[in-house]
């Protein structure tokens, strides 16, 4: 029998909740060694003991050549799930998810109360990754979030609410599939698929803003080729900026800087239609790359990932067109 791979990164879901009621990394992960989650052979790996916020860009690259390495050497693995903290879960999934190559089902999960708290979700939703990283539907189905009772693809998938247990949303689309009491079932498949990026370190600066009313160039006078390789900035609707910043970006975008459009909303697309002072069609022909369907940090990731690889400008602006 083929076997599961489980690999701990911290989080809620490795923290217990004190006498005081606040919440601490814990000695010995709770889940270890649960009887009720192991209806396969499963082989759990304590890779960081981290709460999410302290998740950087190059932890991910760890994890990821971890995953291609043991994925790459061993025929025996059905899937692999992966604990970790909810703060930043969406970001690491979409990393893994632009490169890690195998079709086996990477799943991961997380919980908004550790597992000695009343109405716990980490067994639970740690059970439920079990049974979705061992399914056959989840080959080939990208790189996978469970919480709750709901499979969400990393490239949609967001959290939403600060504590509540449904805090894991895909707001474009849905989630991918339900976890039933005896069955899985996707009602989506997914269609998307981002290319392989093989990366071997991360030495690159990309920043991310968030546009507002009124909002300074203060901040991005500070920026420069030796201290900036790209910026994504979430615009307002469908692409647009004050124009006060927009005589920084053209220059910053003449010093060879990458920036990359998304939208603050969290639903629709961007796309340069209007042409006025910041308008997105000036956006555009100034040479910002518009790019839809990933939030901002998931999009920063990807700008990142694509100038540590040293893609040319063509590159960089078709893969954000995929
Ligand atoms: N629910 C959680 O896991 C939140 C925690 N602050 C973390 O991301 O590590």
């Amino acid at each position: 029998m083929k076997k599961l791979i489980v690999i701990h990164t911290g989080g809620t879901i490795s923290m217990q909740q004190n006498e005081e009621g606040t919440i601490e990394p814990s000695k010995q992960h709770p889940l270890s060694n649960l009887n009720e989650t192991k209806d396969v052979p499963i082989h759990e790996i304590e890779f960081y003991n981290l709460p999410s916020p302290h998740i950087k860009p190059e932890h991910m690259l760890k994890l990821s050549d971890f995953i291609n390495a043991l994925l790459a050497e061993n025929e025996d693995i059905a899937g692999i799930v992966i604990t970790h903290g909810t703060d930043t879960l969406e970001e690491t999934a979409y990393f893994l998810e632009l490169t890690c190559k195998s079709p086996l089902p990477i799943v991961l999960t997380g919980a908004m109360r550790p597992s000695n708290e009343i109405g716990t979700d980490a067994i639970y939703n740690f059970q439920c990754a079990v049974r979705v990283a061992t399914s056959k539907e989840a080959i080939h189905s990208g790189v996978l979030v469970v919480m709750n009772d709901e499979i969400h693809s990393a490239r949609y998938v967001t959290k939403t609410s600060t504590s509540n247990v449904a805090t894991f949303k895909s707001p474009p689309f849905g989630p991918l599939g339900l976890i039933h009491k005896d069955k899985i079932i996707f009602y989506q498949k997914y269609l998307y698929s981002d290319k392989y990026t093989e990366i071997h370190e991360i030495t690159k600066e990309v920043h991310l803003f968030k546009a507002y009313t009124g909002m300074s160039n203060i901040l991005f006078q500070h920026l420069n080729k030796n201290n900036t390789n790209g910026i994504v900035i979430e615009a307002f609707g469908q692409g647009n900026l004050p124009p006060d910043v927009v005589p920084v970006l053209e220059t910053l975008l003449q010093q060879g800087i990458t920036i990359v459009i998304v939208s603050r909303c969290y639903n629709g697309i961007v796309q340069p239609m209007y042409d006025y002072e910041g308008g997105g069609k000036n956006l555009q022909n100034s040479g910002m790359i518009f790019t839809n369907e990933i939030n901002g940090p998931k999009a920063r990731l990807k700008l990142l990932l694509l100038l540590q690889k040293g893609a040319a400008a063509e590159e960089i602006q078709s893969a954000f067109q995929e």
